[in-house]
């Protein structure tokens, strides 16, 4: 299958590329060149993590030197744990002992942690430099490595520190994607999944159509998969860069919860896409209650959970906390959370849900789960 492009085009940013195929990190060097803003760059700096290094850190730096380019590289933990101030210090601190300038470009080449810890060193480095995108897991090829949202984790809450730093171009090689293990690749489509249900009729039927094919990772379906998340990300970005129009927010959708379950079952016990998925279930709560959700749309998006092998997570947590970890989403203003709620598919809004209502669901989700 040959290699897809799709054009980021934001207003107010340089316009990218994000090129998706088989085989394409070989060509890594050779594309940055082709990219104005990284055509006369001399430093590059790869970070990646401790599994991916092994795999595929030598084919990265092989294609860069090719072009021309002065490689270093950065080894960081593989998972949540790179998303902290100390392993971003610790990212810095030898950005600045390579004596790197501010032409430089960094490369993450990862799943979404090493994007999300890579972006957020480009995005303050010298008040920034210049990042590309190379990811390495289902997910980040779907979601994390377009639209620039960079960051690390607090102990109080996922991701509540980074900046919007979109790449200057993303290579999403799907041969690499091989050396995923499975539960990384249902992680992955529970991120394809919620795509989907915020998208439309389109994209949701033919996944709940092809949701074997997305599972057995048959290349036409999982490339297709990739193209179509990143061409509606792409279109939801362009609309609101900074997640401040209204529109950006649908691509929360089940994070609300998710980011609680990781940060409560600590950061890496539950896997990103999976929380999203379990986080789904529970807004599909919220939107029959309150959102004119339909029943027949929350058995059906189970129904797609289920096939894309995302079933119900056995955690449990009280629920008080659960709100209090809540209160903290970004999506939350004047101590009201907010949840982002299906009416149909590609059809949602923004719901603010009172204590009492979230505290009463949460206690018979739970008690659900044990009975
Ligand atoms: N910035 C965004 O818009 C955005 C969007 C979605 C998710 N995220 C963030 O992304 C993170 C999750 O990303 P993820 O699911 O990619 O997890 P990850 O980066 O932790 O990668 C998952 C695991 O797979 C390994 N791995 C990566 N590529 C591999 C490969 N090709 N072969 C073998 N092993 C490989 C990694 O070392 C890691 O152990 C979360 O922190 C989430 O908050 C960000
Ligand atoms: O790109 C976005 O916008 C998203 O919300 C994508 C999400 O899948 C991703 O997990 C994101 O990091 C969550 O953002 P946050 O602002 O809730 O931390
Ligand atoms: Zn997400």
């Amino acid at each position: 299958m040959p290699a897809t492009r799709v054009v980021v085009n934001i207003p107010g940013e340089d316009a990218y590329n994000v090129r998706v195929g088989a085989g394409v990190l070989d060509a890594l060097g050779s594309s940055m060149r082709g990219v104005p803003v990284l055509a006369d760059a001399r430093q590059v700096l790869v970070i990646t993590d401790a599994n991916v290094g092994p795999l595929y850190l030598a084919r990265a730096k092989a294609s860069l030197a090719q072009a021309g380019y002065r490689v270093s590289d950065i080894c960081v933990p593989a998972g949540e744990e790179a998303k902290s101030l100390t392993v971003l210090g610790e990212v810095l601190e030898p950005m600045a002992a390579l004596a790197l300038e501010r032409d430089c470009v960094v490369v993450a080449l990862g799943g979404g942690c090493v994007g999300d810890l890579a972006g957020f060193a480009a995005a303050t480095y010298m008040r920034g430099v210049q990042v590309v995108q190379v990811p390495t897991t289902l997910l980040s090829m779907v979601d994390s490595s377009v639209g620039g949202k960079t960051g690390v984790n607090l102990s109080a809450g996922k991701n509540l520190v980074g900046a919007f730093k979109q790449p200057a171009f993303v290579c999403a090689d799907t041969e690499v994607l091989a050396t995923l293990p499975p539960r990384e690749w249902a992680c992955g489509c529970g991120e394809v999944a919620k795509t989907a249900l915020i998208d439309g009729d389109e994209f949701f039927f033919w996944l709940s159509d092809q949701a074997s094919a997305v599972v057995d990772r048959q290349p036409d379906a999982v490339s297709e998969a990739i193209a179509r998340c990143v061409v509606f990300k792409a279109d939801v970005v362009a609309q609101d860069k900074t997640e401040s129009r209204g529109v950006r927010e649908c691509l929360n959708y089940g994070h609300t919860l998710a980011h609680a379950i990781e940060k409560i079952s600590g950061y890496g016990t539950y896997s990103h896409g999976h929380a999203v998925a379990e986080g789904m279930r529970f807004a599909a709560r919220m939107g029959m209650r309150l959102a004119d959700m339909p029943v027949e749309l929350a058995q059906a998006q189970g129904q797609l959970l289920d096939d894309l092998g995302l079933p119900e997570l056995g955690w449990e947590a009280s629920p008080a906390q659960v709100l209090d970890v809540m209160k903290r989403d970004k999506k939350a203003r004047h101590g009201q959370v907010r949840f982002v709620c299906l009416h149909d598919v590609g059809q949602w809004r923004l719901q603010d849900v009172a204590d009492g209502v979230i505290l009463e669901e949460l206690e018979e989700y739970f008690a659900q789960k044990r009975r």
